[in-house]
């Protein structure tokens, strides 16, 4: 085992000495060949040309459409190389950031822990990369579809081979974090303690305003200074290239999922472009939070910046300082229970031509979390993250809802310290249907919090990093470059997608799956599954 490096303990390289067994060099090819004229295997990259097909509309005067097929040629390049990659977590010290830490702990070292029910092995459940397949195509004699896991699409990193570290207000080590946080079987806990013990964050910056007032007898491993400075933009980017450097790392990434912050205001003049946000920052402007001055240090740093929370981090300035350092930025809040059933079961609905009415979606439960929730502006910016993600799914379906109408939607969270991080969620989903009548939908789902949220910590690095090393041209250009700034691609694990500004936001979970999965697909010179499996009605 390495010896545990010493940067301010903000890194775990001690306990997880990076590669394991999944070392990375493994051959892309070995996996998946694709035999296409339009695809190219080089040691260093798979160059693919692909035709994306669209349709054009347009509308004419009497309120007609014409729909006009359309072909754009994309080249596209991607690095075989699997980088060693370094996660950094603010908020290390919480409830998901401990749980994800000891989840791959124990996936890389493959426990197996006791419980009542018996023996439980380390997985991946829950993770999009790793705990699903797609569709990759048909057997060519038998025409048997054939599935193949998400993770072999493209040459990702594994998670097993992440090296954690990051920050919290909170200087508890990450083993006592993670008794703190009462998700795990003390038997898996046992396992895991003594290497988790070693993980100590690295002090953070705190600002009251921003967290509940609740919060403050966590912080106990603080920046000095209680706003926005570049002298905390410098500690946190020294910070991140200590981490890189003590871990012989080729690419970090940042994650926030510490406390949700209430809103920031925004103000011409001080967080509307780039210039102004960095003059802010230098001012000590108090309207500067601390995941909007993460996400700058990040940016300056080029290290993607990947927001779990619901606050409105990324600023237009913020937003606008990622453009032009071509860094990535992605968010916001995980989306990990009850509104990712929400987004399944509201594409069902209304694509089914059934007039949802009315949603009530009430939950309660007891983790700090939710003891930071209970303070009205923390809540107020998460009530808007769970309320907005109906909005494209029933803007779409003008048969069913008129201009500007939309289903009544209620979000009530309530503090019930009780029941810790296995949150209840409460749902009625009320529709008209034919003739009159009517459907009423009601849930009860008890979501574990933390278990959910943490594998979509890890998908949300995994996706980032590989979006890293993908970049693309039009046949006529001469130069690749990368994908836009703000990497809308991350949408399915998050409630209110990011989307560079101007595009549209979608919120409907098969659509932002489909776009996930057929943007890996393009990589390599494949197109879109249809699932029309014409081979199997046309003979
Ligand atoms: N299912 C889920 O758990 C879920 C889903 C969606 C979003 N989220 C969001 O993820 C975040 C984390 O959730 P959690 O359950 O782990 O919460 P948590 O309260 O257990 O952990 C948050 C951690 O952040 C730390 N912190 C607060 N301000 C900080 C700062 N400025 N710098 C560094 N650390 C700071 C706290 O000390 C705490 O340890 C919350 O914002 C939550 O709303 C969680
Ligand atoms: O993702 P999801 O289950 O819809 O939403 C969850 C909320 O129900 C919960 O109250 C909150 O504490 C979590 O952070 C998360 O946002």
């Amino acid at each position: 085992m390495a010896p545990h490096a010493e940067i301010g303990n903000g890194n775990s390289n001690g306990t997880m000495n990076g590669y394991s067994a999944h070392g990375s060099t493994q051959s892309h090819q070995d996996l998946l060949t694709v035999n296409s004229p339009n695809v190219a295997y080089t040691d260093d990259h798979i160059k693919s040309r692909y035709v994306y097909r669209t349709t054009e509309v347009t509308k004419t005067a009497n309120g007609k459409f014409t729909a006009s097929p359309k072909e754009t040629v994309y080249d596209f390049k991607v690095d075989r190389k699997v980088p060693k990659v370094g996660m950094m977590l603010v908020g290390w010290g919480g409830n998901n950031g401990s749980t994800v830490t000891a989840g791959i702990i124990a996936n890389r070292r493959g426990l197996v822990w006791d419980t009542r029910e018996g023996p439980r092995a380390a997985n991946y459940y829950g993770s999009v990369v790793m705990g699903s397949t797609i569709k990759l195509g048909t057997e060519a004699k038998t025409g048997e579809e054939i599935n193949i896991p998400f993770h072999d699409v493209l040459p990702m990193v594994h998670p097993n081979d992440i090296v954690i570290g990051g920050w919290d207000i909170s200087g508890m080590n990450i083993a006592a974090a993670m008794d703190r946080a009462q998700v795990l079987e003390p038997t898996l806990k046992a396992q895991v303690y003594k290497e988790m013990a070693l993980m100590k964050p690295l002090p953070s910056i705190y600002y009251p305003d921003f967290i509940a007032a609740n919060q403050e007898d966590r912080a106990d491993n603080v920046l000095p200074g209680k706003k926005a400075s570049m002298a905390h933009v410098e500690q946190l980017r020294k910070d991140i290239r200590t981490f890189k450097e003590q871990n012989s790392l080729d690419r970090v990434i940042v994650l926030w999922t510490a406390n949700t912050e209430r809103y920031a205001d925004i103000i011409p003049g001080v967080n509307d472009t780039a210039e102004n946000l960095l003059k802010a920052i230098e001012q000590g402007h108090e309207e500067v939070s601390p995941s909007t001055v993460f996400a700058v240090a990040c940016v300056l740093e080029n290290a993607p910046f990947i927001n779990g929370s619901p606050q409105n981090t990324f600023v237009p300035g913020a937003i606008d300082l990622a453009e032009k350092h071509g860094s990535f930025i992605g968010g916001d809040d995980f989306k990990s229970g009850q509104t990712k059933m929400k987004s399944a079961l509201v594409d069902f609905l209304i694509n089914a031509g059934i007039k949802l009415t009315s949603i009530a979606s009430y939950n309660h439960l007891g983790n700090n979390d939710g003891k930071n929730l209970s303070s009205q502006r923390q809540f107020r910016s998460k009530e808007i993250s769970k309320s907005n993600v109906v909005d494209d799914m029933v803007a779409a379906n003008t048969v069913l809802y008129e201009k500007d109408e939309h289903p009544d939607h209620t979000v009530v969270i309530k503090y019930m310290p009780a029941v810790g991080d296995n949150k209840r969620a409460l749902d009625e989903y009320y529709a008209e249907i034919f003739m009159g009548g009517h459907q009423t939908i009601s849930i009860f789902n008890v979501c574990e919090d933390s278990l959910l949220a943490s594998p979509l910590i890890i998908d949300l690095v995994l996706v980032a990093e590989m979006m890293t090393r993908i970049q693309w041209k039009t046949e006529s250009a001469a130069e690749y470059k990368g994908f836009h700034s703000v990497l809308s691609i991350l949408s399915y694990m998050l409630k209110a997608p990011l989307t560079p500004p101007g595009t549209p936001v979608i919120n409907s979970l098969a659509k932002q799956r489909a776009a996930l999965t057929n943007i890996f697909r393009a990589c390599i010179g494949l197109q879109p599954e249809s699932d029309m499996t014409l081979e199997h009605k046309l003979f």
